[in-house]
């Protein structure tokens, strides 16, 4: 059984559990349920740098990044540095996320904010709302082509956008549909963990120009984004190059500077 395997059926347990233990009514009477969101893809398509900054604590792939720094200041040093959203990884069993992360980074930056989670069911999208997020991630490799469709209209219905992401051509032709926003294509293999972005520059002519094409993973220099930017990437998702240092929101800002010059 490969990790992403392993990550889905541990996913299942914890939901189907939440389900028992907070019902999705709840959700639907919470403060940030009906706030108005704010569009990851409007943003990217007018941003000149397009850096999605990542707050990450570990990955399976890496163990621990980063223990240390709190969310409050990452959200607002990414913002402050000039990033175009922040992700905020949701799962704490393989990546030490909590859910409570999404508020707390709400509560501090007024950058959109994609709930990074591996969804496998409607209820994680309803609570993402509820925590604040202005967009979702849904990953082709563990959905079907009936769920990323449901599961994309239930997100455009509550003004969620959405990040569909895939690892090869077979996962992208599956999945080209209009409730989507963004296409991402994953550098990392997520069954073995291997990097390369020759992934995304394969990829990205066979997704339509209607979607806004981002490039995620594996990104450390600037010189990747300019190799990235001619195949029509406009978003790049940086996590563990920022996380790494003891001053993530510092380090997004140096790194943005350079890439404006
Ligand atoms: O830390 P990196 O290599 O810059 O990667 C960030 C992001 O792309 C990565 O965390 C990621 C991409 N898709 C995912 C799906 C689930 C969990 C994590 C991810």
């Amino acid at each position: 059984m490969n990790i992403l395997d392993k990550i889905v059926i541990d996913k299942r347990k914890e939901v189907d559990l939440k389900k028992e233990l907070i019902p999705i009514q709840i959700f639907e009477r919470t403060p940030y349920f009906d706030r108005k969101t704010i569009s990851l893809s409007d943003k990217l398509r007018s941003s000149q740098t397009g850096i999605i900054a990542e707050f990450k604590r570990k990955s399976p792939s890496k163990s621990v990044i980063n223990n240390t720094v709190n969310i409050e200041d990452v959200a607002m040093g990414y913002e402050h540095a000039g990033a175009c959203g922040m992700s905020v990884l949701t799962d704490e069993v393989y990546f030490g996320g909590f859910l409570d992360d999404l508020i707390i980074a709400r509560e501090n930056c007024d950058l959109p904010l994609l709930r990074k989670e591996f969804i496998i069911d409607e209820y994680q999208i309803l609570e993402a709302k509820a925590f604040g997020a202005d967009a979702i991630l849904l990953i082709a490799a563990i959905l079907t082509k009936d769920e990323i469709k449901q599961f994309s209209e239930l997100a455009k219905r509550l003004n969620l956008d959405v990040l569909l992401e895939v690892h090869n051509e077979e996962e992208l032709h599956k999945s080209l549909m209009p409730s989507l926003d963004m296409l991402g294509v994953n550098n990392r293999n997520l069954k073995t963990f291997d990097v390369s972005l020759e992934t995304s520059k394969t990829l990205s002519k066979l997704i339509p120009n209607d979607f806004v094409k981002i490039s995620e993973s594996g990104i450390s220099s600037i010189e990747a984004i300019k190799e990235l930017k001619p195949y029509g990437y406009q978003g790049f998702l940086i996590g563990e190059n920022f996380m790494k240092t003891n001053n993530p929101g510092k380090s997004a800002k140096e790194f943005i500077a350079e890439l404006n010059k």
